[in-house]
């Protein structure tokens, strides 16, 4: 039985919130508010199973006191959603997932002296295989950063940055990632219909190997590289689809191209 988590504040529940409520769920999350304009049937029959929804910060039940407040709101969203919360958040851990937003900017909204966590995760946090990594903002105690450090285990592994600017390129990298990987999937199925596959197999083709790909890194004390060596007989057919796809210019440059464009864009919505 897993131990009961203090009572929880999230703010925006859409696919991530979503998705690390149900974790927190699974381990023993016992009391929660949740403030959501737009109530899917999910968050519908959560209602009753100590998961109270309300639509905004004006209709949190008087007497609510959160150990733990997490926005997973739009970046864009905070200005004006921010300030509702600054009177639950001196008492309380608050915990941002918003790309972007700095520590700075959210104090600016919820008062100088609050305890502020940043913390990026992915979309595989729906299956619990999420990646996060955190950042622990000035007057957070020791208990504060273990009790963030449970509720992100709860959707993957954690890890924690000391400089908070190494946030943004997290961002890119594993924030993103899983959309890079589910491109990768669509366009080897494009170029199998493309070769003349029918769309059906073309289809299950590329999602089952890049699942299985995936499932091949998780299981393997292998590098990425030996994995992708251990295909590529040599003057085969890997060969030559990778003597296209590493040339400098083109996913090299491309992958770098894109990162950095991703870390300026998390920059430029600090706040
Ligand atoms: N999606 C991802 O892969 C990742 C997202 N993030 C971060 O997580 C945050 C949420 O992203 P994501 O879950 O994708 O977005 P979603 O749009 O799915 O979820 C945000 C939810 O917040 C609701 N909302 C809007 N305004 C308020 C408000 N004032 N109070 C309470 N709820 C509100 C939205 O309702 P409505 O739709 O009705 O406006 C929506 O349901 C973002 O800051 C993003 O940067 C971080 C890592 C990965
Ligand atoms: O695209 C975004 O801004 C968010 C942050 C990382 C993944 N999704």
């Amino acid at each position: 039985m897993a131990e009961t988590l203090p009572p929880l504040l999230l703010v925006g529940c859409g696919k991530m919130g979503g998705a690390m409520l149900a974790g927190w769920r699974e381990q023993g999350l016992a009391s929660a508010v949740v403030v959501e304009p737009y109530v899917s049937e999910a968050l519908r029959a959560l209602a009753g199973q100590g998961v109270t929804v309300v639509p905004d910060a004006a209709s949190i039940p008087v007497g609510f006191s959160p150990g733990v407040i997490v926005f997973a709101i739009k970046p864009q969203e905070a200005p004006a959603a921010l300030p509702a919360y600054a009177a639950l958040a001196a008492g309380a851990l608050s915990i941002s997932i918003m790309a972007g937003r700095s520590v700075a900017s959210m104090q600016a909204a919820l008062g100088e002296g609050s305890a502020l966590i940043r913390a990026m995760p992915n979309t595989p946090a729906a299956i619990r295989q999420g990646f996060t990594v955190g950042f622990t903002g000035p007057g957070v105690t020791e208990a504060q950063r273990a009790l963030a450090d449970r509720l992100l285990a709860a959707i993957g592994e954690v890890a924690w940055v000391a400089e908070e600017d190494l946030i943004n390129p997290v961002t890119a990298v594993s924030g993103g990632g899983p959309a890079y990987v589910f491109l990768l999937t669509e366009l080897l199925e494009q170029a199998a219909i493309g070769e003349g596959l029918p769309p059906d197999l073309a289809r299950r083709m590329a999602r089952v190997t890049v699942s299985g790909s995936g499932a091949l890194l998780a299981a393997s004390s292998e590098d990425a590289a030996a994995l992708r060596r251990a295909v590529t007989s040599p003057k085969g057919t890997t060969e030559r689809a990778l003597a296209v796809l590493m040339a400098e210019e083109a996913w090299p440059d491309a992958i770098r191209r894109a990162m950095a464009a991703a870390t300026a864009r998390s920059r430029e919505l600090a706040g």
